[in-house]
């Protein structure tokens, strides 16, 4: 009988046990994987007939014929552990997940937009120049503010009268703890801080920042310049109901529409109509102010009317299509009497102003009113993705950016890019050998019918192509939006759930399956890049083959993880907690990244079959 024998994390190869169960009887060897094969150096195999063992033959790990002969005698199967040749690819994940973020720091962000001429006293933007004296103001709302206009106090702190910032509860305590430097802004700063809850609805604290900055930009005249920082989140924390909608009653119409599966953008559609400050709103509240408006993207595609629900963008009225949405849900009948009916008389009031609106001296009129309003996107996903290609370089990987507008279920995400993962090593395996493989066909097929295009397929092959050419490993890089509807009652994120299913599907592809491509290493990392994933304080987590070995051995059931939403639970008893990603608070905010690194097989790897 052939047995195993366990050499620390090393156990019979599948190709071995191939070859075994090809020369000998099926039944009589038991399958079990090796993790690392190109730690095995020899096999050896002994004969046990009437308890004596006998030494019948050392073998090479690379050897392709290995017996010939069938035989009554028990054979015990061993392998001797060679020099290991594997690297660990999660440092590198890693390293080039940060550089990605440093890249959408506030810092460079800002300072690229903002030219500053201390002599002239002139602020150069994109084009436009403004004359400054004691008469900027600062606003903003979302997650990533505080950094934003931090680097704002820096560069313009001399002209600056009065600000008004709305950021995530406890993010100044956060930062204080955790950056030595403090928090961006400076203890004499004139720009008052607002904290609410970013994460779920408005809150009371949310509703007096935007009363607050309501109040400040109502104020303005026309020798002023008004900043205003907008990222993601800006939508919650600066709630202000047009009268006599409350805020309760927005809280109530917010709830309904995410509940019954509006997405983000219907949500924001309803916000920029009910809403003072949204829509362009904040702007117009403005006038005659100029406006610079500062906006990190956290939306794919980067649409500026979305971003904190365009406080500061030009947006046509549209009541109607709220209430098409209401409908189409379901929901019109829950929803707040004081809503319906200002939709309602906002739709009759748009139908008469219909035509004027529509003529071309209105439409002139409009373009002349937001002449002085500059909209610019100063960071996003793909910049993100850009910086994470070139550190990938850097590192000596061929980098791939798959796509910067990922979106969808983590656990759909998770199990494609494992398919994706399994595709690209059975394609580094074609290299060396050109029969037809089905399995391939079969999982391109999958690959497709799963979203990723026959275009983006072709590029990977031409990537790997060059990849194998250069002898260089493999890097994809996804940016997007990641989403996850919570049903279970577990902790976790989306980045950590779409590195989860990942996990289950690396098990179930290169192990469960047998693949002999567990040859080829990769690693999984899946992160948000504002540091703090769904309800924790990790950007996310990240996954290997060694991570499966790790889940193995302490038995912990990933399935049963995944289905109660969690995924935190589950990496925090793993190596105590090594596989999460903890960035602590990033100060920006532009959805989510994947670094997959796939290496090149070490050796060729099919020998034993
Ligand atoms: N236990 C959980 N497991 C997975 N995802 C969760 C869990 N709890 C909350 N979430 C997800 O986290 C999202 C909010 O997380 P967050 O990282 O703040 O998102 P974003 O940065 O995109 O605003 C929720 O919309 C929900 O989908
Ligand atoms: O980043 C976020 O929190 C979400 O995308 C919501 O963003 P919003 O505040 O721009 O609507």
């Amino acid at each position: 009988m052939f047995s195993t024998r366990k050499l620390g994390q090393v156990s019979l190869h599948p190709g071995i046990a191939t070859a075994l169960q090809h020369h000998f009887s099926r039944s009589l060897v038991s399958r079990s994987f090796i993790t690392s094969p190109q730690c095995v150096k020899t096999i050896l195999l002994t004969r046990q007939a009437n308890q004596n063992r006998s030494v019948w033959g050392l073998i090479p790990a690379s050897c392709k014929r290995l017996f010939s002969i069938s035989s009554t005698y028990h054979y015990e199967v061993s392998v001797v552990p060679g020099e290991s040749k594997v690297t660990d690819l999660k440092p590198d994940a890693q390293d080039i997940f940060r550089t990605a973020i440093r890249s959408v720091y506030p810092k460079s962000m800002i300072g690229n937009v903002l030219l500053y001429n201390a002599v002239t006293s002139t602020l150069k933007v994109q084009g436009k120049t403004y004359k400054l004296d004691r008469n900027v103001f600062v606003v903003g709302m979302g997650k990533a503010v505080a950094g934003m206009a931090g680097v704002v106090e820096d560069i313009l702190g001399a002209h600056i009268v009065t600000g008004v910032i709305s950021i995530p509860e406890g993010l100044q305590e956060q930062i204080q703890d955790e950056n030595p430097c403090g928090f961006p802004l400076r203890n004499t700063t004139k720009i008052q801080i607002y904290e609410g809850s970013s994460r779920t609805e408005a809150d009371e604290a949310s509703y007096n920042a935007a009363k607050a900055i309501h109040n400040l930009v109502s104020k303005l005249t026309e020798k002023d310049l008004l900043i205003v920082l907008c990222s993601g989140g800006g939508s919650v924390l600066c709630p202000l109901p047009h009268s006599p909608i409350t805020l309760d009653e927005l809280r109530q119409v917010t709830r309904l529409l995410k509940q019954n599966g509006a997405n983000v953008k219907e949500v924001n559609t309803v916000r920029k109509n009910i809403e003072v400050l949204k829509g362009g709103g904040l702007a117009m509240e403005a006038k005659p102010a100029k406006v610079v408006s500062l906006i990190l993207s956290s939306f794919i595609g980067d649409p500026i009317d979305l971003i904190a629900s365009g406080p500061t963008c030009p947006s046509q009225p549209a009541p109607h299509h709220c209430i098409e949405i209401m409908n189409r849900l379901g929901i019109m009948d829950q929803v707040p009497e004081s809503v319906r009916k200002f939709l309602e008389r906002e739709t009759v009031i748009l139908s008469q102003k219909q035509k004027i609106l529509d003529s071309i001296q209105a439409k002139a009129e409009l373009d002349a009113t937001w002449a002085d309003i500059q909209n610019i996107v100063v960071g996003n996903n793909s910049i993100a993705c850009e910086a994470a290609a070139t550190r990938a370089s850097e590192l000596g990987y061929l980098p791939l950016i798959l796509t910067t507008k990922l979106v969808g279920e983590a656990r759909n995400i998770g199990t494609l890019l494992a398919k994706l993962a399994k595709f690209i090593m059975m394609c580094y395996d074609r290299k060396t050998s050109m029969e037809p493989n089905m399995e391939l066909t079969i999982l391109e097929v999958e690959l497709v019918a799963g979203g990723i295009r026959k275009e983006w397929i072709n590029h990977i092959c031409n990537s790997l192509d060059r990849a194998h050419n250069m002898n260089k490993d493999l890097c994809i890089i996804c940016g997007g939006e990641i989403m996850v509807q919570v049903k279970g009652s577990g902790i976790g994120g989306k980045n950590m759930e779409a590195a989860l299913a990942a996990a289950i599907h690396m098990k179930k592809l290169f192990r469960l399956e047998e693949m002999p491509v567990a040859e080829t290493r990769m690693c999984f990392l899946c992160c948000d890049s504002d540091g703090l994933d769904g309800v924790t304080k990790m950007a996310g987590a990240i996954v290997d083959q060694d991570f499966l070995n790790k889940v193995e051995e302490r038995g912990l059931e990933m399935g049963d993880y995944l289905e109660n939403n969690d995924s935190f639970s589950l990496f925090s008893q793993v190596d105590n907690g090594q596989y999460l990603v903890k960035t602590n608070v990033t100060g920006t905010n532009i959805m989510d990244l994947v670094v997959m690194l796939v290496q090149k097989p070490q050796d060729r790897k099919y020998a034993w079959i």
